[in-house]
């Protein structure tokens, strides 16, 4: 199968990685320069250092010839968009007027302004007319590119989309579920970012194991509340891309969105946590996108509440682990 990946971070560089050793793979990154040296050096040095990319991999910054790659037919054909939320707009508004197959992307988020997931976002650059999907789910970059053992799920509409993300990914150490619940799907791999920096500050300042526990079980019925409000079943909310990647995201260390919040937990400023980490940490624009969200739809999210006072209104770490204790006590349901 001909494949491009559009987008050369930590996880469109792991998962070519992956992919060229069955496939015909192309690695598309914006910067021309860092491309270069990746290709010189069979190593992408800034976003996924330690791994070396095989000699069958291609990488360009040639967007047009990444894309044309991929113009074929669908069933031989795969395009991955593996830049951030923020980049997706952009990137799909590229991909207009390109005789594209099918299109998946693996971003994890909401756009900061609109408040859109993902699939929204496609819909409205390219329409529907394109089968498209997300691949979600626990993966951290760094361990798929190690070749360990990994499960994902790819949601979409279209059946048949679905059925070729499963023949061209599943196999080795990866297995592909895959679901029609775009919505769920979505809603379970954004949130869990926040859910992630919310445990990274309870660790942070040594709050223990219990409330660890606690936080990751609450944060999952604020996932579902939100993610079923927004149309996504409740079920999925317990698979891969729900409580799977809760879970991973919110106890592993390699979490982007985790060391933000261990970073808030030593008073460290937010734009500095940022700069040190040099990726993206979807957590932190989604934060502000589904407090925005929830207010407006009138669901109650204190744990996201609480994540956004601490990154956007000054509130400390300490106010806002006591916000959350402070709040009456209820039943325990959704
Ligand atoms: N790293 C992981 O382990 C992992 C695993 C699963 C999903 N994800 C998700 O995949 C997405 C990318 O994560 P990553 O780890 O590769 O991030 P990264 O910070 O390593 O790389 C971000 C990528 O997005 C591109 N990008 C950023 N802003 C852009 C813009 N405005 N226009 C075009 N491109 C832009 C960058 O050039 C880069 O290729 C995120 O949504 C993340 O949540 C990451
Ligand atoms: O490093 P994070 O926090 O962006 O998490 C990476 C992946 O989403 C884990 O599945």
């Amino acid at each position: 199968m001909k494949i491009t990946i559009l987008g050369a971070g930590a996880w469109g560089t792991a998962l070519a990685i992956t992919l060229a050793r069955k496939h015909d793979v192309v690695l598309w990154g914006r910067n021309a320069q860092a491309m270069e040296e990746a290709g010189r050096q069979r190593e992408n040095k800034p976003y996924l250092p330690g791994f070396p990319l095989p000699d069958e991999l291609a990488v360009t910054a040639d967007f047009s010839a990444a894309v044309h790659h991929v113009c074929g037919e669908p069933q031989t054909s795969l395009l991955i968009v593996a830049s951030s939320v923020a980049g997706l707009r952009g990137l799909a508004g590229q991909l207009r007027g390109h005789p594209i197959p099918n299109l998946v992307w693996l971003c994890k988020g909401l756009e900061e302004d609109t408040r859109l997931l993902p699939h929204q976002i496609v819909q409205q650059v390219l329409g529907s007319a394109i089968p498209a999907g997300v691949l979600s789910g626990p993966s951290f970059a760094q361990e798929v590119a190690r070749g360990l053992p990994c499960a994902l799920t790819i949601a979409g509409a279209d059946a048949a989309l679905c059925e070729r993300v499963v023949t061209a990914v599943h196999g080795g150490n990866i297995r592909i579920y895959s679901s029609d619940d775009l919505i769920g799907v979505e809603i379970g791999g954004a949130v869990k970012n926040i859910l992630a920096i919310a445990t990274g500050v309870a660790d942070g300042l040594q709050l223990g194991l219990n409330a660890r526990a606690a936080l990751i079980t609450r944060g999952l019925a604020e996932i579902t509340r939100l993610g079923v409000a927004l149309g996504g079943r409740p079920e999925t909310f317990m698979g891969l891309s729900g409580v799977g990647d809760l879970i991973l995201t919110c106890t592993g260390d390699l979490s982007r969105n985790r060391r933000v919040g261990l970073g808030l937990a030593q008073n460290k400023k937010l734009d500095d946590i940022v700069t040190e980490l040099g990726h993206v940490a979807e957590g932190v624009r989604c934060a502000k996108a589904v407090r925005e969200l929830a207010q407006e739809k009138g669901i109650d999210m204190p744990i996201t509440n609480a994540v956004a006072a601490a990154l956007f209104d000054g509130v400390s770490v300490q106010e806002m682990v006591s916000r959350l204790l402070s709040r009456d006590p209820r039943e325990e349901t959704l």
